[in-house]
């Protein structure tokens, strides 16, 4: 695979990092172009950022300078493949200037999802989706275009949907989540809210994850999205946990499913496994069968952080069945997925060429 540039947009944050640890090493990509606020802009990265992960921050990135956050601006070659941490606010404005300037925009937030000619993509889940993207290459002329993965609780919510839904089908479910800190960025919340306590309320996450399942569940049919025709109801806490996002689920399944094959169909979902992409984990949705598992101090990095553990499958009263399930927020739940969409990308011949050669500075 020929070695392409990329850009980081909102590269201090707390994803935004996480795309600097996963990428300084990756065979496919060269973090050649960084930018963030205009607060950071002109500083060096190690000035700019305020280093929160347990690896060392690389020193050649330490001394990269932080660019102007648009493309106009770009003081270096700007790469033609951006991956993308900003809030959506910001999102919403600057994702589509580096789209129409013949950017691929690999993007983390849900400014969007939702949006009809945007793939919203896990590629064990939907990579059927992507072809969504070639209409907006059409509109913008420069060969740009935006590809999203989901919000973080939906990502580990649909990885362990899926095989359920293709060997069952999915009439309803019920989740309910505790999302750790670090899914609300750095400062995040205050740490008088919640060291000891529950906050019972994350804004609008409850109605991500109930619309964006169902287009990430639903089918490809002439060209645009058939929505996943079920019944979705989440509760989303925030809890005094650093990094993973456990859910507890139960669901309704539209034909009988017994305990055995549901494990199996856990077991045998590798859809990506002839692929070989780096950032692809061997077994997507890991069961554990330990009584108290899983748990965000033993399970978070299965999978190096990109498989969801699922574990506690027992009969349900009220729906068929339930289980729990956790999932790393910001590896799999955002800059580890949208790395793997990009190598997705690389692989169906997708991405721009950026290539290093090119790089002025
Ligand atoms: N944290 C998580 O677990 C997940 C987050 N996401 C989504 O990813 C996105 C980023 O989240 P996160 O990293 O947590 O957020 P942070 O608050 O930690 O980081 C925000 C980043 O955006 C930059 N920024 C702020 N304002 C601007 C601006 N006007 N122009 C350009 N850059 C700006 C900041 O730069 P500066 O340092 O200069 O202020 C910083 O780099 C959000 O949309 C979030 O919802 C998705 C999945 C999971
Ligand atoms: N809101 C999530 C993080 C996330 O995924 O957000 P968004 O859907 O805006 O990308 C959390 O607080 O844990």
């Amino acid at each position: 695979m020929e070695r392409r540039r990329i850009g980081i947009l909102g590269a201090t944050g707390t994803v935004g990092q996480r795309f600097i640890q996963l990428l300084e090493n990756h065979p496919w990509f060269e973090i050649a172009w960084l930018a963030a606020s205009d607060r950071s802009a002109g500083k060096t990265y190690g000035e700019a950022v305020k280093w929160k992960l347990d690896t060392p921050l690389p020193a050649r990135v330490a001394s990269m300078v932080m660019q102007p956050n648009t493309p106009a601006q770009s003081g270096v070659d700007l790469p033609r493949i951006i991956f993308a941490a900003l809030d959506t606010d910001v999102a919403l404005e600057l994702e589509p200037l580096f789209a129409e300037a013949g950017c691929a925009v690999i993007s983390n937030s849900s400014a969007f999802r939702m949006t009809a000619d945007v793939p919203l993509v896990v590629p064990e889940v939907n990579a059927a989706h992507l072809p969504l993207l070639e209409g907006q290459k059409t509109r913008a002329n420069g060969g740009g275009y935006i590809v999203t993965n989901p919000n973080c609780s939906a990502i580990g919510l649909v990885l362990a949907l899926k095989p359920l839904a293709d060997r069952f089908g999915i009439e309803s479910l019920f989740v309910s989540t505790m999302q750790a800190i670090s899914g609300a960025g750095y400062p995040g919340v205050a740490s008088l809210d919640i060291l000891g306590n529950v906050v019972p309320f994350i804004k609008n996450e409850e109605e991500k994850m109930q619309e964006e399942v169902f287009k990430l569940l639903g089918h490809m049919n002439d060209g645009a999205i058939e929505m996943l025709d079920a019944k979705l109801t989440a509760h989303c806490n925030r809890v005094a946990v650093i990094d993973g996002h456990t859910e507890c689920v139960s669901i309704k399944l539209r034909k009988p499913a017994p305990r055995e094959e549901i494990l199996q169909a856990w077991a045998e979902f590798r859809p990506l496994q002839d692929e070989h992409l780096l950032s692809a984990p061997d077994q997507p949705v890991y069961y554990n069968d330990a009584p108290d598992r899983p748990q965000p101090r033993l399970d978070l990095m299965a999978g190096n952080g990109m498989s969801t553990t699922v574990g506690r499958l027992r009969p349900c009263s009220l729906l068929d069945w339930k289980f729990t399930l956790l999932t790393h927020n910001t590896i799999r739940g955002a800059a580890g997925a949208a790395v793997l969409n990009a190598e997705v990308l690389a692989r169906m011949q997708k991405l721009p060429n950026s290539p290093v050669s090119e790089a002025k500075a």
